[in-house]
């Protein structure tokens, strides 16, 4: 059966907020592969990142989405660079996955200066913009409903995706 939707996006577009909130909505569990890569590590993303590197959190990411996707049946929310995997997208194919789209301003301000994200912590502004560039035509192309975020409260979010679900 699978999540009842996997949510995709660039940083700061919502989808830990937004996913745990759906998932409420729905009365189903929320899960967020960013916690689950947490705890299988012991330690926060941002200390996986300095002490063993991206590519070491990237395997560890590969490895939560896959599990997730096999065992979990509520909302499921993505970090950000999870789709820069291959066989992450690949799996991810025939899922209800959800795009949250976020404009640059609004996904800037989201994130805030003092980041806990390690790929936004020098310069915030122009990473995001790399890196939303980049990924843009990613989440698209694996997009079964897209969302635009921008000037709507999380609340308002998950009244478009349970919309765009049924
Ligand atoms: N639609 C929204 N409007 C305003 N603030 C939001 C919205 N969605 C999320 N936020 C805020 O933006 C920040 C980042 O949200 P988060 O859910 O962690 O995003 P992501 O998991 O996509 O990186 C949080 O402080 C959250 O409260
Ligand atoms: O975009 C990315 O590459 C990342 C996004 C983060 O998750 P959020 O998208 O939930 O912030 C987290 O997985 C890590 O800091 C890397
Ligand atoms: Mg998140």
């Amino acid at each position: 059966m699978g999540p009842r939707a996997v949510l995709i996006g660039a940083p700061g577009s919502g989808k830990s907020t937004v996913g745990r909130l759906l998932a409420e909505r729905l009365g189903v569990a929320f899960r967020d592969t960013d916690a689950d890569v947490e705890a299988a590590a012991g330690k926060p993303v941002s200390d996986i990142f300095v002490e063993d590197g991206e590519e070491r959190f990237r395997a560890l990411e590969a490895e939560a989405v896959r599990r997730a996707l096999a065992e979990h049946d509520g909302v499921l929310s993505l970090g950000g660079g999870a789709v820069l995997d291959e066989t992450t997208r690949g799996l991810l194919a025939g899922h209800r996955v959800v795009y949250l789209e976020v404009g640059l301003s609004q996904a800037v301000s989201r994130v805030g200066l003092g980041s806990a994200r390690p790929l936004l912590v020098f310069n915030p502004r122009s990473q995001l913009k790399k890196l939303m560039d980049a990924r843009r035509p990613v989440y698209e192309a694996l997009a079964v409903v897209t969302v635009a975020t921008d000037e709507r409260e999380p609340a308002e979010v998950v009244d478009e995706i349970v919309k765009g679900l049924a």
